[in-house]
């Protein structure tokens, strides 16, 4: 046990939270040092591997973050903004490494968390797959290669239960494009067409969501030109691909200097 990574998981009973409690238990290198769910949820105070219909694992669910953790070298954490934020400060005091796939983060929580990882490890992504922030890449390139003649349209697809939108996908992919093009998304961003929206504005990156049914997650980006369109596409099946990832980030923070860290550093694609 001691030779290997203790990873606790946040959220534990959400649909990442068993995917990565999964993946911790499935991988040789970790072994399952904690799970935190939020206070008032029915799993507290109950052992974890009971709580989700199956045998004992030793590890007791808790609403308490910094108790959750204590026995762990790293934290997972796919949950939502506020917890995030909060979260970020208790690991950051307890020196354990603090992986954060949670979307829908504002500009303030994101800087709240700049502001922890000047004393704590946090490696953060709106995607934790290979091919994603492959994709992230890709886009950068193709967006410098072709002027605004091209217009760049984002489109994601994701399940009925997702909350937030765009997806984080689709932000980490529209901040590639804009870069790539040396703007700034937040003055080009095209969001929620509805009614008469005027025609589109040259050098604009739009952005469309679609959900429904169970899908894990669908992202494409369209550079459309005149009588030609270059399509790049990403599609997840398997929601265990977010948690592998999230597991390789888990291992790649131990012994980092403090910073916020992203998957393009986790897998050597800067
Ligand atoms: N970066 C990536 O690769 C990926 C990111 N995601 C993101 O991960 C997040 C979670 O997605 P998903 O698992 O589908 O969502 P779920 O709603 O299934 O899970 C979220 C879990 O977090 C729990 N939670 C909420 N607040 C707290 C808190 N304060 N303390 C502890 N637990 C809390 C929820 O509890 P309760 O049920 O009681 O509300 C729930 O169990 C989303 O932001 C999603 O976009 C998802 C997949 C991949
Ligand atoms: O909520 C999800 O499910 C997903 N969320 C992430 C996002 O917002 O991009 C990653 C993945 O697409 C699945």
């Amino acid at each position: 046990m001691a030779d290997t990574t203790g990873v606790a998981v946040m959220g534990v009973s959400g649909r990442m939270g068993r995917m990565l409690t999964r993946a911790v238990l499935d991988d040789p290198r970790t072994h399952l040092a904690g799970a935190v769910e939020q206070s008032g949820h029915d799993w507290i105070g109950q052992d974890l591997g009971v709580a989700a219909g199956g045998a004992e694992l030793g590890v007791i669910v808790t609403d308490d973050a910094a108790e959750g953790i204590s026995a762990a070298e790293a934290v997972i954490d796919f949950t939502a903004p506020s917890a995030t934020v909060a979260l970020a400060r208790v690991a950051a005091e307890a020196g354990v490494v603090h992986v954060i796939g949670t979307t829908g983060m504002d500009d303030d929580d994101i800087a709240a968390l700049d502001e922890t990882a000047g004393s704590g490890v946090i490696v953060r992504a709106g995607n934790m797959s290979l091919g994603v922030n492959l994709l992230v890449q890709l886009t950068r390139q193709v967006a410098a290669a072709l002027d605004t003649s091209f217009d760049i349209e984002i489109v994601e697809s994701h399940h009925r239960h997702k909350v937030d939108a765009p997806s984080g996908t689709a932000l980490m992919l529209g901040d590639a494009a804009a870069d790539g093009r040396g703007v700034d998304l937040s003055e080009v961003s095209d969001r929620g067409r509805d009614g008469i929206t005027g025609a589109r504005e040259e050098g604009h990156i739009g952005f469309a969501a679609i959900r429904g049914g169970d899908t894990v997650g669908t992202h494409d980006v369209i550079f459309a030109g005149e009588g030609e369109q270059v399509v790049l596409r990403h599609v997840a099946t398997d929601r265990s691909l977010f948690a592998k990832g999230a597991l390789k980030a888990a291992l790649w923070g131990q012994g980092r200097a403090p910073g916020h860290y992203d998957m393009l550093d986790v897998l050597g694609l800067k």
